[in-house]
């Protein structure tokens, strides 16, 4: 079962220092000693996902736009990374933020 494999690596303490904390920083060294190379988010091996470098430039292209367009901030709240239960592994509270449009892009987001 993928979703309890995934559920259980990619949360589980002894792979992950602070499983539950959302730390970027631990996929910023070389592949070799990064703790990202038990990130398996795609799968492994022959069934693994063939959409894997697509759907990592989507999602960093998704991610630059958001950061280009608009100013963000939180609302204050600590981030709560408690999980629904169900198939896939969303957030039981929703991430809450402020964003505005950055000054230079209104003109270009009002053709949006
Ligand atoms: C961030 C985006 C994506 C994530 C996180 C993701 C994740 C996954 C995972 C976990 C699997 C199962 C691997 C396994 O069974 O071990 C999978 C399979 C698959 N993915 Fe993706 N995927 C993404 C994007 C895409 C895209 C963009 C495509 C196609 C354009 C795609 C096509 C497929 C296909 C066809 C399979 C089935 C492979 C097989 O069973 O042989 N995925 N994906």
């Amino acid at each position: 079962m993928l979703i309890v494999n995934a559920w259980a690596m990619q949360r589980d303490p002894k792979v992950w220092e602070e499983p539950n904390e959302f730390k970027p920083e631990r996929f910023e060294a070389a592949p070799v000693e990064r703790e990202g190379s038990k990130f398996v988010a795609f799968g492994m091996g022959r069934r693994a996902c063939p959409g894997a470098t697509m759907g990592m430039h989507v999602v960093s292209l998704a991610l630059a736009v958001l950061i280009q367009c608009f100013e963000w901030d939180t609302t204050g709240l600590k981030m709560d990374m408690k999980l629904n239960s169900g198939l896939t592994l969303s957030k039981a509270n929703p991430l809450e933020a402020f964003c505005t449009p950055r000054q230079d892009m209104i003109e270009l987001l009002s053709h949006v």
